[in-house]
């Protein structure tokens, strides 16, 4: 079976599962408009040609906790690099539910800082509002000089509300870590973005 036919039969289960678009996106590492294109494309109707995009499976790594814990100190390595030279040191890790959570959990070992969690919920299952929180299990936020780390950006919205969020608290993201970066971008709401692997389109 071509990686496309997986990834529609994925986004028709998510669908029967009772996924909306932007969950059957985020799930994939896609945007919502190429989980249109998938489910149209199901269907067996008229479909115009594929969207420019890139879908992300990075469960190789996810499986191991070896190989996130190597990964972890990539990043970690990856970020110190330039927070560092501001002179500004890091007191606390924010990781992003759920999949930003496990690295993020190994990167504040690595950098013997707190940990804290950001749920990203979307109640209405739809782009209109992100509307996060952090958990009250994890270190709190206020005044802290912190490192955001998730494993994908596509949009960038959600890192976006979280930078809101912790600057709305009083405290200064230093840096933003992730394992791929799909929009390109080297910084999102004036915080560095560092990846591992960055994705930028020349056509
Ligand atoms: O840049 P954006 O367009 O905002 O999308 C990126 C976000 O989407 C995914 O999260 P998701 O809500 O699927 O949660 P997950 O970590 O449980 O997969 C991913 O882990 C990022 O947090």
């Amino acid at each position: 079976m071509k990686n496309i036919d997986k990834l529609i039969q994925k986004a028709l289960e998510l669908q029967a599962n009772g996924l909306v678009t932007r969950q059957i996106a985020d799930e994939l590492n896609v945007s919502r408009e190429t989980v249109t294109w998938l489910l149209t494309r199901a269907k067996k109707e008229e479909v115009s040609s594929a969207p420019k995009d890139i879908s992300v499976n990075w469960s190789s790594i996810g499986k191991s906790a070896f190989r996130m814990r190597h990964v972890g100190i990539a990043m970690c390595d990856m970020v110190l690099d330039t927070v560092e030279a501001t002179g500004n040191e890091i007191d606390l890790v924010v990781g992003i539910g759920l999949s930003g959570v496990p690295l993020a959990s190994l990167i504040a070992e690595e950098l013997n800082t707190e940990l804290s969690v950001y749920h990203a919920y979307n109640e209405q299952g739809d782009d209109s509002k992100l509307n996060g929180a952090f958990s009250r299990n994890f270190a709190g936020i206020k005044g802290k000089k912190c490192i955001i780390v998730d494993d994908v950006i596509t949009t960038g919205n959600t890192m976006a509300d979280v930078v809101t969020h912790l600057r709305s608290s009083g405290a200064k993201p230093l840096a933003i870590a992730v394992l791929v970066d799909k929009s390109g971008s080297e910084t999102l709401s004036e915080v560095p973005v560092h990846s591992l692997v960055r994705i930028t389109r020349v056509d």
